[in-house]
């Protein structure tokens, strides 16, 4: 629950100007920046503020992906002359760890912190009754606009005997108070690779299951590649490409999957992860007058407003890349849209994103196997890049996708840092630069951003050796030349 209830009890009846209903990253930000601007803002949250990136998302993978990446340093560090001796992984104090981190950043995302940004905040579950109502645990509150951030939770495949067997979540996997011996993870997208390298580097005997051919299949196939090189390095075995047709149970939440290819993986612990289904059920959406799509994500135009155009959406519901950066980013400006009445546009063509398992994989714009006229890739391994030589850490790659006159159009960075790496690639793209005006910037030595660097340098030498800029170049020198001879 939340640490803090709220002051504010909302009356019966009682008007706002912005009725926000959820508080995840999508809700807090919109109520914040409403409030900011003069509006007077309820948000309503159900269970505890900070939503899934805070409790069970972001901050807990990221948290337990640093022990299990020390643990995995350690296994290895005689590459580096260093020995350590046996390794040994106390789970409760990883566990602890991923608590702490949570507890660390909590307050930035409390009742208290909302309360001084003039947010009032109530506990309890909200739905629309009206076009212009909704009602929270029997009060009947009424609203100018409101914002819908009400998020999505972890989709459960159709699959015989899977509610036989006790499955865990991204939900439901922080509740673990020891290691799972045999941890099968189904579904190999951003979840599946994270938690399932984490689990692996800290002990457990990890298999991932994923029906597309390859894990990461939205990513760029050279990049799931090297992910999945890597994974199998970490012990983890990989399962692609086969649906599951069955699962048996066999006792205390153990059991057996039955692949479509007729293999049989054994597991202690099942962890889903096949994507994530919008909280849009139960909301009242009709009465409101808000459609939803045929997989229940909220219809939302460039602005981000629903059908009814008194009330805007931002977050996992849209059907939007489901980002924390893209839920902040959205509702600040859903929430700017409703309160002074700008325009601001949603702009999906640079949303970055980062799958964050060692390697990085990490990818903006258009895909790298992207194949279009007009458009080329650039390549740089890391073995050219230096501080990943001395990180032994060569294996990764940068990849960027480059149109007209040498214009950034999408990159894809394999490697330690690369989601560090990314912020500049996004600015390029956000900002319509070229290869060029990356060359022109003073990078520090030795970054993993001498990735980029050096490829967009490798563009640029590429450009001035076609035939034209030869031409123009020999003349410009023959000039130089001249002068110089001239002035002697
Ligand atoms: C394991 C995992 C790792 C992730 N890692 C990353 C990452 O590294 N980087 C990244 O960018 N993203 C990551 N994500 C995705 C990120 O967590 C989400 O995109 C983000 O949290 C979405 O925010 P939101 O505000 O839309 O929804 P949520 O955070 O889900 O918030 C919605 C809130 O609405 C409340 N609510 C729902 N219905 C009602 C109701 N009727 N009345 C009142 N309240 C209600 C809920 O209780 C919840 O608090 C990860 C997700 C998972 C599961
Ligand atoms: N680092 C990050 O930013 C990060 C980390 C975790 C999650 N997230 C967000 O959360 C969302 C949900 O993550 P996710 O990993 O659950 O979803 P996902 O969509 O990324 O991956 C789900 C995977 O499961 C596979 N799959 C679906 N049904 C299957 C089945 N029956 N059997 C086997 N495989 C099946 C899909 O092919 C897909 O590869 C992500 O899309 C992302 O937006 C982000």
């Amino acid at each position: 629950m939340n640490a803090g209830r709220t002051k504010t009890a909302p009356a019966d009846d009682d008007l706002w100007d912005l009725l926000v209903v959820g508080g995840g990253t999508a809700g807090i930000v919109g109520a914040k920046t409403a409030a900011h601007l003069g509006a007077r803002v309820l948000l309503v949250e159900q269970e505890r503020t900070g939503g899934d990136c805070l409790w069970t998302g972001c901050v807990p993978s990221k948290a337990l992906l640093a022990a299990a990446s020390v643990a995995a340093s350690a296994r290895t560090a005689h590459r580096f002359g260093v020995g350590v001796g046996e390794i040994s992984v106390d789970f409760t104090q990883v566990m602890r760890h991923v608590r702490a981190a949570i507890d660390h950043i909590a307050p930035v995302d409390s009742i208290e912190a909302l309360e001084e940004s003039s947010v009032a905040v109530t506990e309890g579950t909200a739905h629309f009754t009206t076009a212009d109502s909704a009602e929270i645990d029997g009060t009947r509150v009424r609203f100018r606009q409101a914002l819908v951030a009400t998020g999505a939770a972890p989709a459960l495949p159709r699959i015989p005997g899977l509610a036989d067997v006790g499955y865990l979540t991204s939900e439901t996997v922080w509740d673990l108070d020891e290691l799972p011996a045999d941890l099968v993870v189904l579904g190999g997208g951003s979840i599946g690779c994270e938690l399932g390298q984490a689990f692996a580097r800290l002990g457990s005997r990890v298999s991932v299951v994923e029906g597309a051919p390859s894990i990461l299949p939205r990513e760029d196939p050279r990049a799931a590649e090297a992910l999945a090189r890597a994974l199998v390095d970490d012990g983890v075995e990989l399962h692609t490409g086969s649906g599951v047709e069955a699962i048996e149970a066999t006792t205390g939440g153990a059991g057996v999957l039955r692949l479509g290819n007729g293999r049989q993986v054994p597991f202690t612990r099942l962890l889903v992860a096949v994507g994530r289904t919008p909280r849009t059920v139960d909301l009242g959406l009709d009465a409101a007058g808000v459609e939803v799509d045929d997989r229940g994500f909220v219809v939302v135009d460039e602005l981000l407003r629903t059908t009814n155009h008194h009330i805007w959406a931002a977050g996992d519901l849209t059907g939007h890349p489901q980002f924390t950066h893209t839920a902040g980013v959205h509702a600040s400006l859903a929430a700017s849209n409703a309160i002074v009445g700008v325009r601001r546009k949603v702009n999906l063509a640079a949303v970055p994103r980062v799958t964050f398992t060692d390697p990085e994989v990490a990818a903006v714009g258009l895909a790298s196997d992207t194949r279009l006229p007009g458009l080329h890739c650039v390549e740089w391994s890391h073995s050219h890049v230096d501080r990943a030589v001395a990180e032994a850490a060569v294996d990764g790659t940068t990849r960027l996708v480059v149109g007209k006159r040498g214009r950034i159009l999408g990159a894809t960075v394999v490697g330690p840092r690369a989601g560090e790496t990314l912020g500049e690639l996004t600015l390029a793209i956000t900002r319509g630069l070229t290869t060029r005006d990356l060359t022109g910037v003073i990078h520090p030595y030795p970054t993993y951003n001498d990735g980029p660097w050096n490829a967009a340098v490798s563009d640029v030498r590429d450009q001035l050796a076609r035939p034209t800029a030869r031409r123009a170049l020999g003349v410009l020198v023959r000039t130089r030349r001249w002068r110089l001879r001239r002035a002697a």
